[in-house]
């Protein structure tokens, strides 16, 4: 696959604008802590790297991915905000919980950011092991959570040029 050719993370072909002007929340799942807190690490590292400062950076944790949503949705019916990265790691169990989680997320985060008319940034990783998560919280296939920080500057700045 091509996952297997390439860190995910290298934005090194891209222009990061500087973060400096912007704000942002970070909403971090508490369940698979190993993954997420190397997610976390990564994207807070990655938004002082590009000019963020400490005091614009809002972190909240939640118990599960699932609860994400209302993390979010809550920080940005509460904070004055630029964007909003929420990080978590579900994991494939015996069962089907993982499909209506991992759905049930995905589709709720996206709604978050149509309700706030705001960047909601999904780096939540789905994995069939914990293996693939850990490579991509700062293993082989880079940090997700680098992704998401930069994601979050990049629809910032491009928000702020509407
Ligand atoms: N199995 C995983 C969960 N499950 C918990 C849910 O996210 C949620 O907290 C619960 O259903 C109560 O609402 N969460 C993860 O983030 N990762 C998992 O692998
Ligand atoms: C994604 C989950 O909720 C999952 O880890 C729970 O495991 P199981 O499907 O074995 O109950």
């Amino acid at each position: 696959m091509a996952t297997n050719l390439k860190n995910l993370s290298d934005f090194s072909h891209t222009t990061v604008p500087s973060g400096k002007p912007y704000k942002f929340g970070i909403v971090v799942a508490a369940w698979n802590a190993e993954v997420t807190g190397a997610l976390y690490r990564g994207a807070y590292d990655s938004l002082i790297k590009h000019g963020v400062t400490e005091e614009n950076i809002t972190s909240v944790e939640v118990a599960g991915s699932f609860e994400l949503i209302a993390g979010a949705d809550l920080m940005l019916s509460n904070k004055e905000l630029d964007a909003v990265i929420t990080l978590g790691c579900v994991i494939q169990g015996e069962t089907r919980h993982f499909d209506f989680i991992c759905n049930a997320v995905a589709n709720g985060i996206a709604n978050v950011g149509i309700k706030h008319t705001k960047p909601v940034i999904f780096g939540v990783l789905t994995t069939d092991n914990q293996e693939q998560a850990l490579d991509r919280a700062g293993g082989k296939h880079g940090n997700k959570g680098d992704e998401a920080a930069i994601t979050a500057i990049k629809m910032a700045a491009f928000t702020s040029n509407l």
